[in-house]
């Protein structure tokens, strides 16, 4: 078994593509297959280097590895040859129209109510015809004449599909400067480095009609090959992904300080029924199953992710992240912090308000409360029972309870609404700091 992940590098990796690229690696890695990564660079303008860089150290930060990897761009003599193949076999043609003429004809069809589709006048043309095309400067980009039939698969995640080749235009397979397409390519280096398994997104349903075609056509045996497109990811809004606008950018994510776990995790059971659970990729492996993935379109819910790194951060130990986090941080730290965090980088902002500078706002009306709170403070040395202690007192001497006795004290302390346990705060800002705050919070 060998699969394949074949994105092009000209742009940052998404949610969508990370999603292609784990079910891929899941089962190769749960079926003892082989992972091949491919780069799709044939696009030249699009492409670039430091694009492809990106995208193996994201692959890599998810948690995937790879067993091969290769670009397309260093294989132009193989898409020559196979070109040449074809060509002996009468199944790629020359063409000489160009965009504009080709535009006319679909206008015509339409307005005839007929399908837009090539109508292969190119294959009409007679050998004097393309002698003087060719005399008169013209270079011709070439087409794969598609065989009248229909290809029929059984997808692992869509079941039975079907797509019509006589519904659609002979695909372009080499433009005229030469360069092959995406089409072309991509069968070419299936058929060569011995994929097996082809996992992608639902975007490429048409491309495998058209690319059994040509698998067949160079002689692959279909049967051989088993596909499965996964439904599109969208965003948290309904909208597509796309690389070229950067939306849902792993590398994005990453800064903001998403846990490659929580990501697996989340993407592993996105669009199954399954509770997602956050776990790296090689955690995942034993529960993964290609047959639990719906056919609809799925949604990227970011707030769902963050309740996967929330669940992951406030189960981690200090151990684990000891190495993310802020210098100055030790375990009790952490502990005191980690069930407030939805990303690591919260918790630097939290180093600074028990150790830093915090001013707390004015809060009108409260200044005596204040004050009682400040007399009230515990002696030294504190601990997770001084904020138990100190509390019990107020309220037996202020008569409050709720949120009118502890929203004062939170404020004043931490300049924040909402934040951690105070019961582990308190006794990291300690006794000096929280003096402080409070005699300002009161205007003592
Ligand atoms: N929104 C998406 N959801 C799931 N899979 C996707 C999505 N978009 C692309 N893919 C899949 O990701 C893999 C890599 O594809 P590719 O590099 O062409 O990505 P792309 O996002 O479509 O790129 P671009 O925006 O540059 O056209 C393919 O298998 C493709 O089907």
């Amino acid at each position: 078994m060998k699969l394949r992940f074949a994105p092009s590098p000209t742009g940052y990796l998404h949610v969508g593509n990370a999603r292609v690229a784990l079910v891929n690696w899941l089962l190769a890695r749960q079926q003892g297959g082989t992972v091949l990564l491919r780069l799709d660079d044939t696009d030249a303008e699009r492409s670039k280097p430091e694009y492809a860089e990106a995208l193996e150290e994201d692959l890599r930060w998810l948690g995937l590895d790879w067993d091969e990897t290769f670009r397309q761009s260093d294989r132009m003599d193989r898409y020559q040859t196979a070109a040449e193949r074809l060509k002996k076999a009468g199944r790629l043609y020359p063409c000489f129209e160009s965009e504009e003429e080709l535009r006319y004809k679909r206008e015509q069809q339409i307005r005839q109510k007929r399908p837009p589709i090539y109508d292969r006048g190119a294959l009409r043309m007679t050998p004097e015809q393309y002698e003087r095309a060719l005399g008169n400067g013209k270079t011709p980009y070439w087409r794969f004449l598609l065989e009248s039939r229909t290809v029929e698969w059984q997808d692992g995640v869509l079941g039975r599909r079907a797509v019509k080749l006589p519904s659609l235009s002979d695909p372009v397979l080499i433009r005229a400067d030469g360069t092959p397409l995406y089409t072309f390519t991509s069968v070419v280096d299936d058929l060569e480095s011995g994929v097996t398994h082809i996992v992608r997104g639902e975007d490429h349903v048409t491309n495998t009609g058209v690319q059994l075609d040509l698998w067949q056509a160079l002689g692959g045996n279909p049967a051989k090959l088993s596909f499965a497109h996964l439904p599109l990811l969208t965003d948290t809004d309904g909208g597509p992904l796309s690389k070229r606008l950067g939306s849902l950018a792993l590398r994005q994510l990453r800064r903001d300080g998403v846990e490659p776990a929580a990501l697996a995790g989340y993407l592993a059971a996105l669009g199954t029924s399954q509770d997602p659970h956050p776990g790296l990729p090689r955690d995942l492996v034993a529960g993964f199953r290609l047959s639990a993935i719906s056919k609809s379109a799925a949604r990227f819910d970011i707030q769902q992710l963050l309740a996967q790194n929330r669940k992951l951060l406030h189960a981690a130990s200090f151990e684990s992240v000891r190495s993310h986090l802020p210098e100055g941080a030790d375990e009790t730290f952490w502990l005191a912090v980690r069930g407030n965090l939805d990303l690591l980088s919260e918790a630097k902002p939290w180093l600074e308000v028990v150790r830093g500078t915090v001013v707390p706002p004015p809060q009108p009306g409260e200044e005596a409360y204040l004050r009682a709170a400040l007399e009230a403070l515990p002696p030294a040395p504190w601990d997770e029972a001084t904020w138990g202690a100190w509390t019990a007192a107020l309220r037996e001497r202020t008569g409050r309870k709720g949120k009118a006795l502890f929203h004062p004290l939170r404020l004043a302390l931490t300049g924040e609404e909402t934040g951690p346990d105070l019961k582990g705060l308190l006794p990291l800002i300690g006794p000096e700091r929280a003096g402080q705050r409070l005699r300002i919070a009161a205007g003592a």
